[in-house]
């Protein structure tokens, strides 16, 4: 597929990698929609997209909400007139272990709701929005592209048990989209980032970065843009589907 004058939305466009990766592909010619929860930054990114040379349209959306996400991928369609690529992106954490032993006493420690908040997001948000990007590219008759955005956590880390779950699932999702949409001419690929600089990290006090980077074998963390240029290399790419991208220094974790 080729980027000049593609329409792709973005979820959790509006602000680190959804943000970037806007702006790498609107300087190659996409019309990006970013959908976001915070109308602010939204804007912010749009402009930035614009600036770097591409159309950019903003849509207020929670990705958990069923009816949120249906009319924001009618007014994509409407607005553009075609959708061919959708990067499922919106993510959050909310860290904490399962149990824990205090003074001798068990004590759960993962609330429900830490769960549920998660994994209404970061999985069922992926369906949602999946869902009706395909529903939309196979009603316009365009072909198009997914790519589900996971993480190095769906092998499992330590304190994630909501977060590692669901990019265990959006991961899995891969292969059956790519089997179940190949026929309507729809790819579709997932990203595994490892850490990647980010406001949050570039907060963070020195030393405690230094350890974290002192165990990635290329010895620091990745860059927006190097996720970004994955996703335009597997839009770029016709016979990439139903595969994941590491994209981690080699971490393991
Ligand atoms: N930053 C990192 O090091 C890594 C990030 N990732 C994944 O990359 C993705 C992006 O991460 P970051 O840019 O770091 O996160 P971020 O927190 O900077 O941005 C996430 C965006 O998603 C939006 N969002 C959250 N909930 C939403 C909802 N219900 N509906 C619509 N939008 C919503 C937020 O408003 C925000 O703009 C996430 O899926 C994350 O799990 C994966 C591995 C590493
Ligand atoms: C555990 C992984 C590498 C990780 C780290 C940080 C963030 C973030 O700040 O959003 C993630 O989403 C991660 O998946």
């Amino acid at each position: 597929m080729k980027l000049q004058d593609s329409v792709i939305a973005i979820t959790g466009g509006g602000q680190g990698l959804g943000r970037a990766m806007g702006e790498y592909l609107a300087a190659r010619g996409a019309r990006v929609a970013l959908i976001d929860l915070m109308p602010e930054t939204l804007d912010e990114a749009a402009e930035a997209c614009r600036k770097a040379g591409g159309e950019a349209r903003t849509y207020v959306c929670n990705v958990a909400k069923e009816e949120d996400v249906e009319k924001t991928f009618e007014s994509i369609v409407a607005d553009f007139g075609h959708l061919n690529g959708l990067i499922n992106n919106a993510g959050i954490l909310r860290d904490g272990l399962l149990v824990k032993v205090k003074d001798g006493q068990v004590e759960k420690r993962m609330e429900l709701s830490q769960w549920q908040a998660v994994i209404d997001v970061n999985l069922t948000g992926v369906f949602l929005c999946g869902r009706e990007a395909a529903t939309q590219m196979i009603r316009t008759g365009d072909e198009g592209v997914i790519i589900n955005i996971a993480s190095i956590a769906r092998a499992g880390n330590m304190g994630q048990s909501n977060y590692s779950a669901a990019k265990a699932g959006v991961s899995a999702l891969v292969p059956v989209w790519a089997k179940e949409l190949a026929r309507y001419g729809i790819r579709c690929m997932g990203i595994a980032p490892g850490f990647i600089e980010t406001a949050m990290t570039a907060s963070m006090k020195p030393e405690a970065l230094e350890k974290m980077t002192a165990g990635i074998p290329l010895k620091r963390m990745g860059k927006p843009e190097e996720i970004a240029s994955a996703a335009a290399f597997i839009f770029e790419n016709d016979y990439m589907s139903g595969r994941m991208l590491e994209v981690d220094g080699a971490l393991r974790l």
